[in-house]
């Protein structure tokens, strides 16, 4: 007899959402729920997946259901919640009364807080926190592009292991991990980056390919470190290097870190930030989420942040201001920008 497919809903099918249900959708019995317009791309379209190594998916509509509203995740094993930050709140308050008792919901969004948000929401849901490492882009209605590579972290707990099962056997790299605050840490630090390539309005490969970008980088992860230190965190080894040796990394000449740093760079040429990707679209960034956490956190412990005070005002002034009359930031102009900042 065949056993029944974990059912699995994705809230919020957008870039990563609608990329992980794409290649999920073979071994689960997947239901994508998002905005009426791009659930109505997939419904006529089915969904392509490409990137990451494997060979191109195209699954057709027939093998996945879509929504448009929370009730859908009635009956699911897992919810998998990929909204921005600013929506997880009302996000959880609106799945709350469709939610089976057992189900198990899954935060894959970028910030430190999401997973906890989540639990003050649903405090009689498991919800486990993820980390999503790589680039996703949707480069036109229903196309996902991984962009880069790594493997999807997961809170190390016994109620994640039939999500980490089915991630696995949709061949996603996946890495149970015990220390799940400490990866969130060490991703914000990565993610110090998203809005400088937004700002860019470069790839995110010849932008880090640059050492004036790279030194804007490390001046907003110096200031996080510091603000860690106090706060009492240690953010989780995600590389080779500590995290705390990361910002002289991205120091060294152009072809020393071309040389060093293989894996920094080993990025699709066209991937871009999801940050970017916000901007482009007109909608609000996480900036909140990510150099805004830093400043909130040094302000917190007395500390200067600068650099990321500084970061978080030109993308609140570049949000407000339409993609066709944005200016964008050559890397010398950036850092003397945040040099200045930090005088
Ligand atoms: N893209 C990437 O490469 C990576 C992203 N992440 C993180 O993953 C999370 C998701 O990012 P990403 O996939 O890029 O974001 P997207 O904006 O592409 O996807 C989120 C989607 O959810 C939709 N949505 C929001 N609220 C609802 C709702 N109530 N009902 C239905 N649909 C809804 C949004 O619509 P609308 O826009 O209309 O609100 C949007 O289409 C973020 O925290 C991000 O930082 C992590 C790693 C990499
Ligand atoms: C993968 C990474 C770090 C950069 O694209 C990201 O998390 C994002 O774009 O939000």
């Amino acid at each position: 007899m065949s056993q029944a497919l974990p059912r699995i809903a994705v809230f919020g099918a957008g870039s990563i959402g609608g990329y992980l249900g794409g290649r999920l959708a073979p071994v689960a019995d997947v239901t994508l729920i998002g905005r009426a317009k791009a659930m109505a791309v997939v419904q006529d379209d089915g969904v392509s997946v490409t990137g990451g190594s494997r060979p191109p998916r195209y699954v057709p509509a027939s093998a996945l259901r879509t929504a448009t509203g929370p009730d859908a995740v009635a009956g699911a094993d897992i919810v998998l919640i990929t909204v921005k930050s600013a929506d997880t709140v009302t996000a959880a308050r609106d799945l709350a009364p469709h939610l089976d008792e057992r189900t198990v919901v899954c935060s894959l969004q970028n910030g430190l807080h999401n997973a906890e948000l989540l639990r003050a929401e649903l405090p009689e849901h498991t919800v486990l926190a993820g980390m999503v490492p790589y680039n996703v882009v949707q480069t036109r209605p229903g196309h996902f592009h991984q962009g880069s590579e790594g493997a999807l972290m997961l809170d190390d707990v016994p109620a994640a292991r039939p999500l980490i099962a089915t991630l696995a056997e949709a061949d996603l790299a996946v890495q149970p991990h015990a220390d799940m605050r400490g990866v969130q840490h060490a991703k914000l630090l990565m993610n110090l980056n998203n809005a400088l390539n937004a700002l860019s309005g470069l790839p995110l490969r010849t932008q880090l390919e640059q050492r004036s970008f790279r030194a804007c980088l490390a001046l907003c992860q110096r200031e996080a470190l510091a603000a860690f230190r106090a706060e009492g965190v240690e953010p989780a080894k995600l590389m080779p290097i500590p995290p705390a040796l990361i910002p002289r990394l991205l120091r060294f000449p152009d072809a020393v870190f071309r040389r060093v740093a293989r894996r920094i760079l080993a990025i699709d040429p066209h991937a871009r930030s999801s940050t970017w990707e916000d901007l482009q679209r007109g909608r609000v960034t996480e900036i909140d989420m990510l150099q805004g956490e830093v400043v909130a956190m040094a302000t917190r412990h007395s500390l200067p942040a600068p650099a990321s005070a500084r970061v978080v005002e030109l993308v609140k002034r570049a949000e407000k201001t339409p993609p066709d009359r944005r200016d964008t930031w050559t890397g010398p102009e950036l850092l003397a920008d945040l040099r200045a900042a930090c005088r």
